[in-house]
């Protein structure tokens, strides 16, 4: 299955939730005629890291994002991985990722496993509990949340589960930039799926964003790397390369779990 992804390379207005929304809806009509299947945004697109005002501007239990993004999806005929989001629980906040169908249906909600201490997360988030794993066109699918990609054992974790794409979705600052793209290309060899990473632009009071939103197939070829720009980048993946590549060198039946440490 040939599938075409566009990566919303945004930059984000720092606490503005409505401004951020109201950029997103009018820059949707650039995708209307160009048949896009998977449209990806990047992480916090609602809040950016303005973590000491979530109490304020977090969204409780996702309600308005979910109903933002669900209306976007049945109208441009779309799927939707929906960066994430900052969404106000009972038990606190977290950093959640929403996926949406092209029917408008929530299909997954994915809450940021590994607080990244760098950017103050674990003072403000409490961490998710539960897998990313979901289906987009009927494909094995799984969704994590920037420094998540650090973590090579929580991505086999999915794709033992039989994931062919790996959505990651990022506020990844351009001083460790190279780490992202080294992180990225090495969970796309390793783990033989395509990797389709949307990061943002622009800065906030305490970091310059590196863009270089990314696709890179299961061979470890480069389909799209971005530079800092702001815009909506486009690139196509033929799901069909993670069988032959996964044949070709067969790393899953190969692996030796009984010597591993967990
Ligand atoms: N938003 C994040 O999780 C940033 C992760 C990061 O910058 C890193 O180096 O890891």
């Amino acid at each position: 299955m040939t599938l075409s992804i566009a990566l919303f390379q945004m930059d984000i207005a720092f606490g503005k939730p409505d401004a951020n929304k109201q950029k997103i809806h009018d820059s949707f009509i650039e995708i209307a005629e160009k048949n896009i299947d998977i449209v990806v945004l990047p992480e916090l697109w609602t809040t950016g890291y303005d973590l000491t005002r979530l109490d304020e501007i977090a969204d409780r239990n996702a309600k308005d994002s979910i109903a933002f993004l669900s209306s976007l999806a049945k109208q441009y005929n779309v799927n939707i991985v929906g960066g994430s989001i900052a969404k106000l629980t009972e038990q606190g906040n977290t950093n959640d990722m929403l996926v949406i169908n092209r029917d408008g249906e929530l299909v997954k909600e994915y809450e940021k496993a590994h607080l990244f201490r760098l950017m103050d997360e674990e003072k403000h988030l409490i961490e998710g509990k539960t897998d990313g794993l979901f289906e987009l066109e009927g494909e094995p699918s799984a969704g994590v949340i920037c420094y998540d990609i650090r973590f090579p054992e929580w991505i086999r974790t999915h794709m033992l589960d039989g994931a062919k794409m790996l959505f990651v979705v990022a506020e990844w600052p351009l001083a460790r930039i190279d780490h992202w793209k080294a992180l990225l290309l090495s969970r796309a060899i390793e783990n033989q799926c395509f990797v389709i990473a949307c990061n943002r632009v622009g800065s906030d009071p305490n970091n310059e964003f590196g863009g270089h939103s990314m696709i890179i197939g299961p061979w470890g070829e480069i389909i799209l790397d971005t530079d800092t720009t702001e815009g909506i980048f486009l690139g196509e993946i033929d799901l069909n390369e993670v069988d032959k590549v996964r044949n070709t060198i067969p790393i899953f039946s190969d692996r030796r779990p009984d010597m591993y440490r967990s």
